[in-house]
This record gives structure tokens, sequence and C-alpha cells, in this order.
């Protein structure tokens, strides 16, 4: 698999400004490309990048997706003057011409181009363009909402044509709806259109009815368009992650695209003016995370929009940190989604409920009681109670937003342990890249049996056993002291290993440790006293095993094509961890295990979102080397 993560830039597309007096465009400056590059570079973030220069997007590629009456308009604009260039702007709805607009907007072109280049040709895993003019509000014939050239939907063309494509995922966290994108790919199956968007019933601009959850896509393309509306403001970390776990990802592992590409609006952060929600720059690891496990790690991220400077740039760090491979910070706070949310979230389920299998057990019957199109629903959960408060009180308080954000981002960019992965042994370590691996010495055995003594003494008279609980423990100990991130270890018990590695890792100090033990878990460690939580997946139920608060069993049998297993693992493990909050994770694969390696693979990748990526997996089987190029792989 490919690795590096590219990173375009060029201050050329800085040149595009407003020369007269817009409040609806005013906000579009070029400060938002070079304090988002500045800001890279103050993280050391730019130089670990592989740089790759922009260029001009060719008329050609531009009429991939423009009508040449829109292009010979653009091209028109270069030699106008002031007057001229207000004229022509006022043809369009929000939207500005400057006389270096055109270059502007076909470097912007160029420079997504040359991402989905990079990423296809294996030169780099992933990457990130900064790019202006931004692109998802425009269309084949007009200009839109600062939006001159659709920059991802002709990178999508582009990719089709070039490289044979037949499935792409464009996600748009932008918090505006790209309509542009929309009406570009309706028809289109090879193309699934993901955007959820501020709309508060169609009061916010575009105010389009055709951004509402029931646009699905028309004709062949029906099932591969979806809108998530948020009918308020304030959305936060809890809801996007929901959105993410109940309507994105169990849709996109089920379409199984070959390439991702977002488009990375950033209004959708906390303290944009635009978007008033409360999202913090850290989500956004969380997310890039998530699509980072799509399309063999095959993404561009190319940026939108994003209004408030420092969140802005806070953010994009968030994200090339992830590109990078970087463990992902933690998420605190609520994890419930608000109500307004929920609504939407399930109500975008029930509009594509006849064009997803992992939808097919849907129950819509809530659709027929109760109105949601009406705005009967806004006045009825109108009291705040169900919202969420709004953590900073007038969100555009731009000083108060960022002194929020520098206390804020200071425990979140905490120093990159400098060696990813920890093993015993050549076992596996041959498919790690040499500066991820440290190997461990194995631990002697007066020192295990001290460790263990107090608890599972008698179980390990074996002098086997006792050999592998050691190489877990000495994995084990370099994590609970952050020297590296995860470790691997064979185990011939996976559930003695595990049950030993929860103890000691209570014992050690940490308050919250998850474990995923897939397989039949024959220990159960009490977990009464809440500093654990079990999640047992298991083929069947367990005789005489009770469930209790912190120890949930799941049982599980995985069915041919494996498709229900994300929509189980990514709509209730992941949001059940995620509201955990574990401080560390240790995923154990026992006998008979329920899961099939690619899911065992999958499983450890989305569980490396949690705990500051903190993991340890035992393995009781030969499956180490697939799981163990996996973790190395975050
Ligand atoms: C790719 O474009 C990035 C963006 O989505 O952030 C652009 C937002 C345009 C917001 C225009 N507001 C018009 C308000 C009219 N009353
Ligand atoms: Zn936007």
């Amino acid at each position: 698999m490919a690795s590096g993560t590219a990173l375009i830039y060029d201050e050329k597309m800085a040149t595009h400004k407003l020369l007269w007096s817009d409040p609806i465009c005013d906000i579009e400056v070029p400060e938002r490309l070079s304090s988002s590059y500045e800001q890279l570079k103050s993280y050391h973030l730019v130089e670990r990048c592989v740089p790759v220069p922009a260029r001009e997007g060719s008329e050609e590629e531009i009429l991939l997706v423009h009508s040449l009456e829109h292009l010979e308009v653009a091209k028109s604009t270069q030699t106008m003057n002031e007057e001229e260039l207000k004229r022509v702007s006022e043809n369009y709805d929000a939207f500005f011409f400057h006389p270096s607009t055109y270059h502007c907007a076909r470097l912007a072109v160029g420079a997504t181009l040359q991402l989905v280049d990079a990423v296809m040709s294996g030169e780099v895993r992933n990457g990130m363009a900064l790019v202006r003019p931004p692109g998802h509000h425009s269309q084949r014939n007009a200009a839109n909402g600062f939006c001159l050239f659709n920059n991802v939907a002709i990178a999508a063309e582009y990719a089709k044509l070039k490289y044979g494509l037949q499935r792409i995922l464009i996600v748009d966290w932008d918090v505006h709806h790209g309509q542009g994108i929309q009406y570009i790919f309706e028809e289109d199956p090879s193309v699934l259109y993901f955007s959820w968007h501020r709309y508060e019933h169609q009061e916010f601009w575009p105010s389009l009815k055709e951004s509402d959850y029931d646009a699905v896509g028309l004709g062949k393309g029906k099932g591969f368009n979806i809108n998530l509306p948020w009918n308020k403001v304030g959305m936060g970390n809890s809801d996007y992650l929901a959105a993410f776990f109940h309507v994105l990802l169990p849709m996109a592992f089920e379409f199984d695209p070959e390439l991702v590409i977002v488009s990375s609006g950033y209004d959708s952060g906390i303290g944009d003016p635009e978007g008033q929600m409360n999202a913090t720059p850290e989500v956004f690891a969380h997310l890039t995370h998530f699509l980072m496990q799509l399309a063999n790690g095959k993404l561009c991220v190319i940026l939108e929009g994003g209004y408030h400077l420092k969140s802005l740039g806070e953010s994009v760090c968030m994200t090339v940190k992830t590109l990078l491979g970087d463990p992902v910070p933690q998420i605190t706070g609520e994890m419930a989604p608000c109500l307004s949310a929920v609504e939407s979230i399930q109500n975008v389920r029930a509009a594509h409920k006849p064009y997803w299998k992992w939808l097919a057990y849907e129950d819509t019957s809530f659709l027929q009681n109760l109105s949601t199109k009406s705005h009967l629903l806004k006045k009825a959960n109108s009291n705040t109670s169900t919202e969420h408060e709004t953590k900073i009180t007038n969100n555009n308080n731009t000083v108060k937003v960022e002194r929020f954000l520098e206390l804020h981002m200071k425990n979140i960019l905490f120093p990159v342990p400098p060696i990813k992965t920890a093993t015993i042994g050549s076992e596996g370590s041959e498919h790690f890249l040499s500066e991820h691996v440290q190997l461990v010495k194995e631990m002697d055995k007066t020192e295990i049996k001290s460790l263990v003594s107090g608890f599972y003494a008698d179980l390990v008279e074996e002098d086997k056993i006792l050999l592998s609980l050691g190489s877990m423990l000495a994995i084990l100990d370099k994590i609970l002291k952050k020297e590296v991130c995860n470790g691997i270890a064979a185990s011939p018990t996976a559930a003695l290993s595990a049950a030993v590695a929860l103890r000691h890792s209570v014992r050690f100090g940490f308050q919250r440790v998850l474990c995923v033990f897939v397989g039949d878990m024959q220990i159960t460690p009490n977990t009464e006293d809440g500093k654990m939580l079990i999640i047992n997946i298991c083929e069947k139920e367990q005789p005489g095993k009770t469930s209790c608060k912190h120890c949930i069993s799941l049982n599980w049998k995985e069915d041919a094509e494996g498709n229900d297993f994300f929509s189980a693992v990514l709509g209730f493990i992941l949001p059940v961890a995620y509201s955990y909050q574990p401080n560390l994770t240790v995923i154990a694969v026992g006998p008979n295990r329920s899961l099939g390696i690619s899911g065992i693979s999958l499983l450890v990748a989305l569980l490396q979102g949690l705990a500051e990526s903190r993991i340890v997996a035992v393995i009781e089987h030969p499956v180490v080397l697939s799981t163990t190029v996996s973790l190395c792989d975050l």
C-alpha cells in the first residue's frame, strides 16, 4: 500500500479577492489560505508532507463539468475593470470576480487534479489541497456561493475518465449544501454524494427544497445522493459522529468506493460565523480517520469553506495530522446526539431504505405518524432542553472563540510517540516500516509471576502460558507508559491474556479500559468498578453468562457478504465505545472467532479512533500478521 501524504498549496490562489463592499462575500478572504498554511507550518506538518505542485486546470478538464459558455464568461473577466467585474458578478448568487479569479480558479482545479493523480498513481497514499476559490456550489452554467469551477466534481469526472473508476465517494462536510455537486451527479450511480448542511427547515442559504433528506437522487442515481439536513444550529461532535456511525459509514462500506474525495469545508466547526455550530477541531481527525479505512486509504481532501481563521487553521491541521497517520486525539464531552440530529438521521435512513442492503430491516413506521416535513416539528421541539446549549454564547464572538481554541487545542496536540507499534521478535514485524517498530525484550518469569500472582496464579502454571503473558505484558507496559501507541501479541489463551492485560492496566492507573473480545471468552473479569467495559462478540449465548452493566455480549455470526458486520460495528460497537471514552483499548481474538480476518482488521483500524489510538491486540490465531499490518497502517 502506498505511503505518504501530499500537500498542495500555491500562494497565487490568494490573489483572488473582493474589490468592493459586499457583506455576503466579504468573509471569503485570501487569508483563509495563507493562515491555514502558516498554521500547518507552525505545527511542523508541512515538512512531513510530500509537496506536490499545483497546475492550471486545462479548458478541456473544466469542460468535463461546465458549459463552454460558463468557461467563456469566466475567461472574459480577466481583462475587465472593477465596474465591469461588479456587473458580471451580479449575475450570480453570492459570487465575486477579480481580474485574477479565472487564473486562481484554474489553479484550484489543477491542484485538485494533481492530488487525484498523486493518489491514484500510488506516489502518495492520501493528501490535501488548499485551494480557493472553492467549488461545491458552482454549477454547469453558473458560479454560485464563492465558487466558480466545481473542483471536486471535475476531479470525480476526471478520475472516472483517466482511471476507469466506477465507484467514487464524495463526502461534503462543509456546513453548506453542495447543491452544485448534487446537480452534476444526481443521475449518476457511480458517484455517491453525501452532504450534511445547516438547513433549518429550508430557511438557511441556499434554502433549496432539494437539499432536504428526501432528495435521494434521480433515475439510475436513486440512492446515491444523501442529504443530512441540520435543522438547528449548535450541532457538536456527538452529532457529527452519530451522522457518520448511523448514516454515512454503513453506506460507504456497502458502496465500497475505489476513491474517496472530501469537499472539506470547516465552516461546520466551532466559531464559524456561517455555520454557528459547536464541533471542535479534533472531530475532523476522527472523520478523516474513518474515511481512511475506505478505498485502501486513497483519500483526497479538498478545501471548501471555513471563515473563522483560527478554527479553520486548527481543523486543517487536525485533518493533515491524521492523514499523516498520527494518533487520533480523544473526543471528550457529551456523546449523545441531540433530538433534532436524531430526527434528521432517522429521516435520511428512512428515505434511503429502499436502496441499501444495510437498511433492509430499518423500521420506518415512525414516518407515517410524524409529519417530519412540516414546521409543526420545529415548533414542537423548539424548547432548548433537547438541544445542545451553545458552549460559546454568541459563536461569532471571534476573539472569545480564539481564546477558547487556544486553551482547547493545547492538550490536544500532544507529542506523537516516536514509535507507533511494539512487537516481540520477528513475527509480523517484517510488515512494519522500520521506523514504526520497536522490538520489546521479553519479561522474565519472576516478574511475570509477581504481576499476575494476585489474581490468576493458579492458571499460569505452564511455562508456555507464562511466556506468552510475558510478551504481552512487555508490550502493554510500553503502551501504558505512552512510549508506543499500539502493539500486538500472539497468545495461546487470548481470554487469559486479555484478563491479565485489563487487570494490569487498571492497576497501572487507567480508569476506563475497553475490551473488545471476539470469540468465546471463557474468563470474564469482574468489571463492577466500571473501570472496564467488555464488549464480547461471540457466536452463541454463553451458558449462564450474566450480562452486567459493563459487560455486553453481542451474539454474532458473520453472514455471507459480511455487510451487516459493518453496520453492527458502526451502528453499535463504535457508538458504545465512543460514549465510554476509554483511555486504552484491548482487542482480543479468542477461539472460534466469529469474524473473518478483514472484519477483525477493520475493527482494529476503527477502534484506533479511541484512547488516542492506544490499543493492544492479543491474538490467538495466525491472523497476527494481517492485523499487525492494519495496526501499523494507522
Ligand atoms: C464552496 O463554498 C464554500 C461555502 O459553502 O462555504 C460557500 C458559502 C457561501 C455562503 C453564501 N451566503 C449567502 C447568504 C445570502 N443571504
Ligand atoms: Zn460552506
